[in-house]
């Protein structure tokens, strides 16, 4: 039989609710104009509807290329095809893995496989792709060779859904590097690099609904390799780490491991210390109601860290100060925060609370400077420096923004310090590949703003596998004018431009951020009469019976999030006062982390939010740290401002620029980050990253040499 009359078939696919495919036998010849399809099922035949020739089901492919290892070779490649042949080669070859052309696609076995040994390393070490069975080595196997051979630099994206497998895929590609870029006895640089995984998933992974070891923070770690392909360091990047989870765990979630590895190791000698108790006595560990992972074991894992901290020359001493660092955190969340009696709004913390005492102690910082500032907050008005205290919930809130703080002051420290250990002469890198482990697409029963961060850097991989897969390669075609049929994709462009395009979310939350009476709430009306109203966009929804959510259709699925927290998350503020304490630690740890932080307070910071000048903030908002204007940010590295005058120079300048560069913008880079931070923390808007370089970016002289010359 055959549909169309041209091609000889007798298999198609048509759609099931529970199979979402199941294949049917097609008894009967179609032709244009048929109203149905006499088909063949497991359970008895059916007259499957057929509205016109485009409504015809998918056609099966011929048995031959049933399990082919490569997508590509098969004669019809759609949905069904794809899936059938991935559940065939998993469950009748026990293969996990499948080329699709240059792309592996992996399945997570959740099982130990006997594939990934030092024989098979062996095995595939100077192997062509295409001679190989798929295998996470053979892709990291193509990548060394063509550095060494095309001295190309090369990069691994790895991606997928939460708990599918990167981060292990990953750590699988960094051993088989280490084992080929290495000597046959590895040698420190290889260990090195192999020790940074374990003390990053101890700071940076925690136990999710989806994965038990789930990275809560994207990471790119570039290999440098010297003349002769060896290994001879190692950088790595970090992104957005997911803050929110050191102050709050939903049910059945875990905050990161390393807490529990300190509360499992309490009893040791040297830990009693840190006062610490088993992890349902702390707030900040308690509240997803799990504190055990099956089959693992905080204790030993706590060891499995200190010893690659040893491997990367951390000095027990220094461990310690980490931990006493981690440790005080714990002791803040327990902090107790009560409501005065006699006046409600108002609160205090006692004194001589004991999670006080500790953690003051352990940070080396004053106690009673702390009581105060946790519960009160200086306001400047008309000229007057006021102290006011703070209502129950700001309270909450101050000590749960300081612990987050904290953390994410110690995370950076500690990749910094990681990258110093793996850091080479620049001089000898020949080249280096580059593997990017980013957080996988995320839907909950609740979302917030870290899944809306998380999802919108996967829609950007998306758009950048669709651009290299389809659009490159294509262009590629018509370059060496081929023949073929063009391939049509789906294109993403449209709901990125929602999330980050003029009047986009991003860009209609930091303007929220800058209200003086901003709300979660105001914000997300906002969204409905921009996106739902004046100009609906196809990719924006708000759900039925919700006032205070709104629906995004990514490209793997609709999201709906939760626009409680988005604002104060964006801010990501911290006061002044509290920093300040920190800086003056007797510890020279703790008063080296917040170093920067202090030169940033002591500049004013224009905060359009407030509408007037304020001084006790941090304001570089989240979302405007994915993006920003580089050659305002290249310029401001050359100037610290003085005054207030230099300031106001400065927000001019700022918004001539942004004017001449509308619709230009560039991707800051993170050093470059690190630079405004420093010297201007001014909240810059969200513009979206474009093809555009800042080098191509014209900038007047004239402006230049005026701005310069003003400041
Ligand atoms: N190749 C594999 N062989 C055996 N088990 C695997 C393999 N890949 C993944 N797993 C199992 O799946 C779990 C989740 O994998 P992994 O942490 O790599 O997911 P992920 O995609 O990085 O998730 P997230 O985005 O949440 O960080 C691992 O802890 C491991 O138990």
């Amino acid at each position: 039989c055959s549909l169309g009359g041209t091609r000889e078939c007798d298999v198609v696919w048509i759609p099931d609710p529970d199979a979402v495919w199941v294949s049917a036998q097609l008894l009967e010849d179609y032709s244009p104009g048929h109203k149905h399809l006499l088909l063949q099922l497991s359970d008895g035949n059916v007259h499957y509807p057929v509205g016109s020739s485009s409504d015809l089901p998918p056609l099966g492919n011929p048995d031959i290329l049933e399990g082919e290892n490569d997508l590509t070779t098969l004669t019809f490649l759609h949905e069904p095809a794809v899936l059938h042949n991935l559940r065939v080669r998993f469950l009748d070859y026990s293969s996990i893995y499948t080329y699709c052309g240059i792309v592996l696609v992996a399945i997570n076995p959740y099982d130990q496989l006997p594939i990934y040994g030092e024989e098979v390393i062996d095995a595939y070490c100077g192997q062509d792709m295409a001679d190989m069975e798929p295998h996470i080595f053979s892709v990291a196997e193509e990548a060394y060779r063509t550095m060494i051979r095309e001295e190309k630099k090369q990069s691994i994206i790895i991606s997928g859904e939460s708990g599918s497998g990167k981060t292990v895929s990953a750590k699988f590609t960094m051993r088989y590097f280490a084992v080929v870029g290495g000597t046959a006895q590895q040698t420190r640089v290889e260990e090195r690099v192999l020790a940074s995984n374990p003390i990053m998933e101890s700071i940076g992974n925690a136990k999710t609904i989806r994965n038990d070891n789930s990275s809560r923070f994207g990471k790119y770690i570039e290999i440098g390799f010297g003349r002769k392909g060896d290994i001879i360091g190692a950088n790595m990047r970090t992104y957005l780490l997911e803050k929110s989870r050191v102050v709050f765990q939903a049910s059945a979630e875990r905050n990161y491991h390393i807490f529990y590895q300190l509360c499992a190791s309490r009893e040791l000698l040297e830990m009693r210390s840190l006062r610490l108790d088993a992890p349902e006595h702390f707030h900040y560990t308690k509240q997803g109601g799990e504190m055990q992972i099956p089959a693992t074991d905080d204790l030993s894992d706590l060891e499995r860290t200190r010893s690659a901290f040893s491997i990367l020359g951390m000095q027990p001493d220094q461990q310690m100060e980490l931990f006493r660092i981690l440790s005080a955190i714990l002791h803040l969340g327990n902090v107790n925060i009560q409501a005065r009696s006699t006046h409600e709004s108002f609160i205090f913390s006692q004194a001589d609370d004991h999670s006080l005492a500790i953690f003051s102690k352990l940070l080396g910082v004053e106690r009673p400077q702390m009581a105060q500032w946790l519960c009160h907050r200086r306001l400047a008005v008309r000229g007057e420096i006021l102290v006011k205290p703070m209502s129950g919930q700001q309270a909450a809130e101050a000590r749960d923004a300081l612990a987050k703080h904290i953390y994410g002051q110690l995370f950076t420290w500690i990749v910094h310090r990681l990258n110093s250990a793996l850091h080479t002469q620049r001089g000898q890198v020949k080249s280096f590949i580059g593997v990017l482990d980013i957080y996988g697409f995320e839907t909950f029963d609740r979302n917030s703003f870290e899944q809306f961060c998380i999802n919108y850097a996967n829609e950007k991989l998306q758009q950048q596998f669709n651009r290299h897969v389809f659009h490159l390669e294509q262009e590629e075609y018509i370059r060496e004018e081929l023949a073929w049929n063009r391939i049509k994709f789906n294109d993403n462009q449209q709901c990125i431009s929602l999330i980050e395009g003029q009047l986009g979310l991003f860009d209609l939350l930091d303007e929220e951020c800058r209200m003086p009476k901003g709300s979660d709430e105001s914000w997300v009306h906002k969204l409905y009469d921009q996106h739902l109203t004046s100009k609906p966009h196809p990719h924006f929804q708000k759900p039925r019976m919700s006032n205070s959510a709104f629906i995004v259709l990514h490209f793997a699925d609709m999201v709906q999030y939760e626009c409680h927290g988005f604002l104060d998350k964006n801010r990501d503020t911290v006061f002044e006062e509290l920093i300040n304490i920190l800086k003056a630690s007797q510890s020279e740890l703790v008063a080296e982390l917040f170093q920067e932080q202090g030169k940033v307070s002591s500049v004013t910071n224009g905060s359009v939010r407030s509408g007037k000048r304020a001084t006790r903030e941090h304001k570089l908002t989240v979302g405007s740290q994915v993006s920003c204007y580089s050659w305002i940010v290249k310029i401001l590295t050359l100037y610290t401002p003085h005054s207030d005058t230099d300031e106001r120079v400065t927000l001019n300048f700022i918004r001539t620029v942004q004017g001449l560069l509308k619709g230009r913008p560039y991707a800051l880079p993170p050093q470059l980050l690190m630079d405004v931070r420093r010297v201007f923390p001014v909240t810059f808007p969200y513009v979206p990253p474009t093809v555009l370089h800042a080098e191509k970016l014209v900038i007047p002289d004239s402006l230049k040499i005026s701005f310069l010359r003003r400041a």
